[in-house]
């Protein structure tokens, strides 16, 4: 029986910090454990200009408490951003992210056509320049089939911009999963909670306001896909938590906002759950490796070594006037953090 299990580096390829005292709560429990994280650039305003995103990164800095925590920061996409301006700050990021208009939580100013011509510039100059694209792949359709329906414009893009590297963010289906094996340059980000949920999780019994997300959770099939090229630590795969904390009063209410908290929770919950897999072996390439090759990164700070022993997750976590639940509030999980070597 394995009773300690040591991640190195671990990477959070999809991260919501939010700002001000949110950011302040929060920032601490990815920074404490993870070497670094993609950090998204969706506040309000969007981060669009070089001066919002090295202020914003510095604000990061200051709230996560830890100098061996690296805030890889995107930008939010917007037509025509000419060359020269991505070109000065191109070595200020990793990729840039990419909202339909409206598809997701403050993403009012995204892009209002997914058509190539209009995108072109960007993606032209991104593509010159390597910078990736990171996308949030929903249409406005029906809300079980948006994933689905983006799957053609994914496949477009890939074919339009063979030297763009495109990562298919937070992905919730098959059809991701099997898409991923078409086009070399396709990648995708997968969250914990679409390894373990299904939309029954959120609204098969009581509605559970803390697991509605975009995209929402699918079904049983598709989170066997996700599962199963985890637990393989299918090469073109990341872990992106897409933890998302909203405000309590923002999530038990009429009209809750989208997005699950998972990042307290994250790495007991990854090992359990490859440990009952038997796949331990892959978790380090699931969680650091696969990143670090596919953003061309190379990280050697921080091992984490977590014992078998009984987590119980705080009921919320608060800061000043801030509260927020994470996932499996008051659950016991079966791993622990143990130690942290920095
Ligand atoms: N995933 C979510 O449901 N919400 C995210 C936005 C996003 O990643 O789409 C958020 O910023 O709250
Ligand atoms: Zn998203
Ligand atoms: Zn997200």
């Amino acid at each position: 029986m394995v009773n300690t299990f040591i991640i190195n580096q671990a990477l959070d390829m999809h991260l919501h910090l939010r700002d001000g005292d949110m950011l302040k709560l929060v920032a601490p429990l990815t920074s404490n454990s993870f070497s670094g994280a993609l950090v998204m650039p969706n506040l309000v305003p969007p981060i669009t200009t070089k001066e919002d995103l090295l202020a914003y990164k510095q604000r990061i800095i200051q709230a996560s408490k830890d100098d061996n925590f690296i805030p890889f920061m995107t930008l939010f996409f917007q037509n025509n951003y000419t060359f020269e301006f991505l070109q000065s700050i191109k070595d200020e990021i990793i990729g840039i992210k990419l909202y339909p208009a409206g598809i997701t939580t403050n993403s009012q100013t995204g892009v209002s056509s997914m058509d190539i011509e209009v995108l072109r510039t960007t993606l032209e100059n991104m593509s010159k320049l390597n910078i990736p694209l990171c996308i949030h792949g929903e249409t406005n359709g029906f809300v079980m089939d948006r994933e689905k329906e983006f799957m053609p414009i994914y496949e477009s893009l890939a074919i339009n911009f063979p030297n763009l590297k495109i990562i298919m963010e937070h992905i919730t289906t098959k059809d991701a999963i099997n898409l991923l094996d078409k086009y070399p340059n396709l990648y995708a980000t997968v969250t914990l909670h679409h390894l373990l949920i299904t939309l029954d999780d959120v609204a098969g019994g009581m509605l559970d306001p803390h697991l509605f997300c975009k995209p929402i959770a699918k079904r049983p099939e598709d989170r066997e896909a996700l599962l199963n090229a985890a637990l393989k630590a299918h090469p073109k795969l990341m872990f992106g938590s897409d933890s998302a904390p909203h405000p309590k009063h923002k999530k038990e209410c009429c009209g809750c906002a989208a997005g699950v908290f998972t990042s307290p929770i994250a790495l007991q919950v990854l090992v359990e759950l490859f440990e009952k897999h038997n796949a331990l072996e892959n978790l380090n390439d699931f969680i650091s490796n696969n990143a670090q090759k596919i953003y061309g990164l190379n990280l050697n700070k921080k091992s984490i070594k977590l014992i078998k022993k009984d987590f119980i997750v705080p009921n919320i976590y608060e800061y000043k006037e801030e509260k927020v639940i994470p996932m499996y509030a008051g659950k016991t999980l079966l791993w622990s953090i143990d130690s942290i070597e920095k």
